[in-house]
């Protein structure tokens, strides 16, 4: 589990300073789905950031529970999924290389390294590309590969920024159930964030919403929304209305902008 109590980051800013958290504190359990939505510049990134231990707190703590392991630098259990796989990826590396580097220090075999490559291009339907080079392949694909390069290094926790922002309307559902898949086989825990609520409603068992800043979170709301989900099914459920319309009154009680 991880445990996000009374977090809070200032930047240095103007020869002052620019409090963007706070006060978070939220709990993920074990194998759950948490999403997280907030207004533009409500400090979305710079909370993952925190999370992910690449970013020092001004206040508060992250706590990985299980292992008692407080948050100060990445630690090995969560991987990190961006939005902008252009600058992620590294272009003059193939795929299957690009997958491999940050298993490096973990499995020191390469012939086991290269199974777990393997089996993760495998899992976000990629077998076949690990020779080709990121530009070759679409803007979809290659967010399937910081996907595989996340699941590959097989993290208790996936940590995603807008990880569909930059892909079309069609490849972000697909990648939006393909990442509903590889949670539910590979039995993983996942904040994300997003900027859409049609998103976070039908990812999530709970979206938590945040304020503007200087950041709070408003609410929790849980989805009780029947899984498997379907992007046909489970969006023509009344209840997924219901429920999108409840996270998007918290967030414009804010007076935010949202992708609705
Ligand atoms: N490294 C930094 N140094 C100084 N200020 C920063 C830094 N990173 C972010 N900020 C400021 O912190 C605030 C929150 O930024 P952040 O990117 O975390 O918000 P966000 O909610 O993810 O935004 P968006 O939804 O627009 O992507 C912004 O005002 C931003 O200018």
């Amino acid at each position: 589990m991880l445990s996000v109590e009374h977090l809070k980051k200032s930047y240095p800013h103007s020869g002052g300073s620019l409090e963007v958290l706070r006060d978070i504190s939220f709990t993920v359990e074990a194998g759950e789905f948490v999403t997280i939505v907030g207004p533009s510049g409500a400090g979305k990134t710079t909370l993952l950031r925190c999370l992910a231990g690449l970013l020092p707190r001004s206040g508060g703590s992250v706590t990985l529970t299980t292992s008692g392991r407080v948050v100060d630098s990445p630690p090995p259990e969560i991987a990190c999924v961006f939005q902008d796989y252009s600058r992620s990826l590294m272009p003059w590396s193939k795929v299957g290389r690009n997958v491999e580097i940050p298993l490096k220090n973990k499995i020191r075999e390469r012939g086991k390294r290269h199974e777990q490559v393997e089996r993760a291009l495998r899992e976000v339907d990629l077998d076949g590309f690990a020779d080709s080079y990121p530009w070759q392949l679409s803007g979809g694909m290659q967010q399937r590969v910081a996907i595989a390069r996340a699941l590959a290094y097989r993290p208790e926790f996936l940590i995603m920024d807008e990880p569909f922002a930059s892909v079309d309307a069609q490849t972000r559902a697909d990648l939006e159930d393909l990442i509903l898949r590889v949670r539910h086989d590979a039995g993983l825990t996942i904040v994300l964030v997003t900027h859409d609520i049609d998103e976070a409603v039908y990812l999530g068992d709970r979206v938590v919403v945040m304020s503007g800043r200087p950041t709070t979170v408003v609410d929790t709301v849980t989805v009780d929304l029947p899984r498997p989900r379907s992007q046909i099914a489970t969006k023509a459920l009344p209840r997924f209305a219901e429920l999108r319309t409840e996270v998007l009154k918290l967030i414009t009680r804010d007076g935010a902008e949202v992708t609705a």
